[in-house]
C-alpha cells in the first residue's frame, strides 16, 4: 500500500440549474439541481503519518488550518474508524478554484480527502458510508463522493445519476466572493419553484430550468450581474450554485477558446475566464466500492427518490 499520493484531483462542479422548492423545519432550503463535474479543479497531496496527527502543510489564504474542510474531513474519518486513530496525514492543498465561487471547491477538497484517506488508511468505508460522513461537512460533499453527474434533491444529498451533454464550458469569475448564507437568508429569495421529475429533462439539462439563487446574487453583488450580461451575448449564461461564477456551454472547443480570449479584453481586470470540459466520472471514483450499486454503476431504486434514472 502506498504511503504517499500526489496530485489527487478535486474537480469543480456546476449547477446546471438550481430550483428552490421549499424549506426544512431547521431553515435549510430544499433544492432540485443537476450537478455537472468539470475537468478543472484543485489538487491535493497526501503523505501518511503514523502518529495520528493531521496537518495541512500549505497556506490557504483566508482559511485557518483547523477550519479547512480538508482537515475537518480527515479528522472526521479518523474519528469514524476507531482502529485508525493512530493514522495521520500531511496534506498539501493547491487551490485553483475561487472560494465563494459556487464551484464547490471546498466541498470537493473534502470529498477528495475522504476518498483518498479511506484508501490510504485502508479504513474500509464504502461509498454510501463516506457520503453520509461527507454530508456532515457540507451539502455538496456527497455528490463528489457519488462521483457521477447527478440530479439532486433534499439539500443535495438524494442523488440519481443523470446523463448530461458532452461539451465545453466557459466559466467566468467576476472577482467577488458570494457567501452562500447571504443568498439563502435573503427575504427576496423565492422558495416555491414547482418540483420537477428527472424525466422532465432527459436530453439537455444545460437548457432546462433556471437558477433561483441568481436574482438575489445579482442584486446583492452587481459584478455577478455584469458578468452575466456580458456572457449572455454568447449563449444561455447562468450562475452556478450561490455564485459568484457564471458559465455558458459550447459544443466546440474553439468557440469556448474565443470567448475566454474575448473576456480578457473587456476592460474588467478583475475577471478571470477559463474553459473546462464536462466529465462523466470523478477521477478518483475507482478508489471506492459501493454496496448498493448494481453492475451498471447506477444507484439502486430506493435511493433515487422514486424517479427513473436516465
Ligand atoms: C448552494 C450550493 C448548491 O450546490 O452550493 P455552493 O454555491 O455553495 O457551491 C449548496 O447547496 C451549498 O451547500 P453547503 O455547501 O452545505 O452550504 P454552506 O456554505 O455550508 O451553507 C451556508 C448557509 O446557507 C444556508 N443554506 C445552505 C444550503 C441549503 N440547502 N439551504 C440553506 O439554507 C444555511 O443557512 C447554511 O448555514
Ligand atoms: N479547502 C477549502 N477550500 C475552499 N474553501 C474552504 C476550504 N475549507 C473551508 N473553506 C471555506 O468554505 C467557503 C466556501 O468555499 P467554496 O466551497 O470554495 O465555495 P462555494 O461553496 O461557493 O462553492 C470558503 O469561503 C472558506 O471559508
Amino acid at each position: 500500500m502506498a504511503s504517499v499520493l500526489k496530485n489527487c484531483p478535486a474537480p469543480a462542479k456546476l449547477n446546471l440549474f438550481l430550483h428552490v422548492t421549499g424549506r426544512r423545519a431547521d431553515g435549510y432550503h430544499l433544492l432540485q439541481t443537476v450537478f455537472q463535474l468539470l475537468d478543472v479543479g484543485d489538487s491535493l497531496d497526501f503523505s501518511l503519518r503514523d502518529d495520528g496527527v493531521i496537518r495541512r502543510v500549505t497556506e490557504v489564504e483566508g482559511v485557518p488550518e483547523d477550519s479547512d474542510l480538508v482537515v475537518r474531513a480527515a479528522r472526521l474519518l479518523q474519528q469514524a474508524v476507531p482502529d485508525k486513530r493512530g493514522a495521520g496525514a500531511d496534506i498539501a492543498v493547491r487551490k485553483r478554484l475561487p472560494m465563494g465561487g459556487g464551484l464547490g471547491g471546498g466541498s470537493s477538497d473534502a470529498a477528495t480527502t475522504l476518498i483518498t484517506l479511506n484508501h490510504l488508511w485502508q479504513a474500509g468505508l464504502d461509498r454510501e458510508q463516506l457520503m453520509a460522513l461527507g454530508l456532515r461537512l457540507g451539502a455538496d460533499v456527497p455528490f463528489f463522493i457519488f462521483g457521477r453527474n447527478a440530479f439532486a434533491e433534499g439539500v443535495g444529498e438524494a442523488l440519481a445519476e443523470v446523463r448530461t451533454p458532452k461539451c465545453w464550458y466557459v466559466v467566468l469569475e467576476p472577482g467577488v466572493q458570494v457567501p452562500t448564507a447571504a443568498i439563502f437568508s435573503s427575504p427576496e429569495l423565492t422558495r416555491d419553484s414547482e418540483p420537477v421529475r428527472i424525466t422532465d429533462f432527459p436530453e439537455a439539462p444545460t437548457r432546462f430550468g433556471k437558477n433561483d439563487l441568481q436574482a438575489v446574487a445579482e442584486k446583492l453583488f452587481p459584478p455577478v450581474s455584469e458578468a452575466l450580461k456580458w456572457l449572455r451575448q454568447y449563449g444561455d449564461a447562468r450562475m452556478t450554485g450561490s455564485g459568484a461564477c457564471v458559465f455558458c456551454a459550447f459544443a466546440q472547443e474553439r468557440d469556448a477558446d474565443a470567448v475566454v480570449q474575448a473576456a480578457q479584453s473587456t476592460g474588467h481586470p478583475q475577471w478571470k475566464a477559463w474553459k473546462a470540459r464536462s466529465i462523466e466520472r470523478h477521477p478518483l471514483s475507482h478508489l471506492l466500492k459501493s454496496k448498493s450499486q448494481n453492475s451498471s454503476g447506477m444507484l439502486s431504486q430506493d435511493r433515487m427518490t422514486g424517479n427513473t434514472v436516465v
